[in-house]
């Protein structure tokens, strides 16, 4: 362990030296809240709510305990959005399909009708299970299969791993702990999740030096620097020992070893590269906030500066009320003229950002933005059509998708499936089927249906061999909406969506 924890000082490099001199670590506490002071050692029960604009809002009264890990707000990659259409553009569907574009479909599903496929384990939960690459192969390279080896064996005891693996952190360095959220109960997995996932997958470089970038630049907003990646590697195989004594060997540390160098390398270069770029975070001030149900609020934001991003791609943000607690919302247009960035938001049970935003952000309230980040992008090197399936508030990076499509003034058609548990969820109806009249190439089709089989309404309509996939919504349904799209030939590489895990697991 000794040896090891010394070879792993290997990523301090000159870039890990330009990045640890003037990083955001020592910016980030000038720009905490007012209500941070002494946070970090507060409990959950014991946190008092900042009073930003001296008014007594107050965070959500829902929130008893957690952030949910549900809660994006956005499936977080362990911690990955005028029209030259012309009028009587054909689209590519039978015309006697069910409902003309504009009516909700309602799935009355019988036992005729397609069946839930089996979902693949929950991405959000849990650490990195070893997947179906990870039994050793023959063309796994031999750190992989030890790797894997100590993934399978720790599995079972992941939370266990993830306990040990932050106390080891935080006692061996206390100074990172502020760092992190106040509450780490259901945040406190995701680096460590981040680390073994892509550990996992290191045998597929290009995948991984992607995720590992987008992780290192995305971890600037944390305060994080290049000498903080030794400590997390020390505490990362001082928890690995700890519980994978069957796999653990001088061999296998030695493996683990190499892997974390390579990764945390490749973090400390990204996020290098991305500070002379860009800031490790923007400052965004609410300028509308529409409430389109109880629980479903349009943020609208100004950034103190522009705002480079693509159309489908999303953001992290955090709000003055629960510092250091971020979450991910996709940008629900393209990018404007006028800098303004929205974001559809839902409040989730016991979800402390979302909550927030929805019940409490108003006109006026300060948020940070983190960099964009995510690769649902319009693939414009093609003229394919798109169908895209957008659930829920997963309809928001749809809307990006059809604005970009526009802006490029392309007549490429545009099929959107909103699916929505009820009439009254389909909160943007409204925007979609103006969209619609607006542009000829474009095809809305609210789908109502509250038993998970939305994304199998697509197979009533086509045919989809010469259209793109792009899917936005719950885990359930992304991954139900790529067997759906599977189904109807459309082929796993021009499918697209968020989630890193989705993505590498479904590639394999
Ligand atoms: N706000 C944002 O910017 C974005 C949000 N998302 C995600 O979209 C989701 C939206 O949640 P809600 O609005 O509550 O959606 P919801 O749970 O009400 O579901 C929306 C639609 O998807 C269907 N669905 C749900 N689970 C399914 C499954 N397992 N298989 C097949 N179909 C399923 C439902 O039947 C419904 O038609 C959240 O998970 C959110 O993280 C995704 C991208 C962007």
């Amino acid at each position: 362990m000794f040896k090891a924890r010394q070879t792993m000082d290997a990523p301090m490099t000159a870039s890990a030296g330009r990045s640890g001199a003037d990083s955001c670590g020592a910016d980030i506490s000038a720009q905490r809240q007012p209500d941070d002071d002494g946070g970090d050692r507060l409990e959950p029960s014991e946190l008092r709510q900042p009073d930003p604009d001296g008014s007594s809002r107050q965070p959500d009264p829902g929130v008893s305990g957690d952030p949910v890990a549900g809660e994006r707000e956005h499936p977080e990659p362990p911690t990955i959005p005028g029209s030259g259409a012309v009028e009587g553009d054909v689209l590519p569907w039978p015309r006697e399909a069910l409902n003309p574009p504009g009516t909700p479909t309602r799935l009355q599903l019988t036992g005729q009708r397609p069946q839930p496929s089996v979902a693949a384990p929950d991405p959000g939960s849990g650490l990195a299970k070893p997947t179906a690459a990870a039994t050793p192969t023959t063309d796994a390279s031999p750190d992989a299969v030890l790797v894997r080896r100590t993934l399978a064996e720790i599995a079972p005891v992941a939370d266990r791993v993830t306990s040990y693996f932050y106390a080891l952190l935080f006692i061996g360095h206390p100074e990172l702990r502020p760092l992190f959220p106040v509450a780490m109960d259901t945040q406190r997995d995701r680096l460590l999740k981040a680390l073994l996932t892509a550990a996992d997958h290191m045998d597929n470089p290009a995948v991984l030096t992607e995720y590992l970038q987008q992780l290192g630049r995305g971890h600037r907003k944390y305060g994080t620097r290049a000498e903080h990646y030794p400590a997390v590697g020390e505490a990362l195989l001082g928890a690995l020992a700890r519980y994978a004594t069957l796999s653990w060997n001088t061999e296998t540390e030695a493996a683990w070893v190499r892997i974390y160098s390579r990764i945390s390398q490749i973090m400390i270069d990204a996020a290098a590269e991305n500070e002379v770029q860009a800031p490790a975070w923007w400052h965004a001030e609410v300028v509308s906030h529409d409430l389109r149900t109880p629980d479903i609020a349009i943020v609208t934001v100004r950034p103190d500066q522009p705002y480079p991003f693509v159309a489908g791609q999303y953001t992290s943000l955090e709000t003055p009320w629960w510092p250091r607690v971020w979450r991910q919302y996709s940008f629900a247009g393209a990018p404007r003229p006028d800098g303004l960035l929205s974001f559809h938001v839902k409040a989730v049970p016991a979800g402390w950002v979302s909550g927030a935003l929805v019940r409490h952000a108003r006109p006026g309230d300060t948020l940070r933005l983190g960099p964009p980040a995510g690769s649902m992008i319009v693939d414009h090197s093609t003229d394919n059509g798109l169908l895209c399936l957008g659930g829920g508030t997963g309809i928001a990076p749809i809307k990006a998708l059809v604005e970009d499509v526009a802006q490029h003034g392309t007549r490429r058609p545009v099929e959107v499936f909103y699916g929505a548990r009820s009439d009254f969820d389909l909160y943007d109806i409204d925007t979609m089927l103006r969209l619609q009249n607006t542009h000829p190439w474009l095809s809305v089709r609210p789908v109502v249906d509250d038993r998970a089989h939305f994304p199998h309404a697509v197979r009533a309509f086509g045919p989809w061999d010469e259209y793109d996939g792009y899917l936005s919504g719950p885990p359930g349904m992304i991954r139900s909406g790529v067997d759906a799209l599977r189904g109807i030939g459309i082929p796993q590489d021009r499918i697209r969506h968020d989630s890193f895990e989705d993505l590498v697991m479904a590639g394999r």
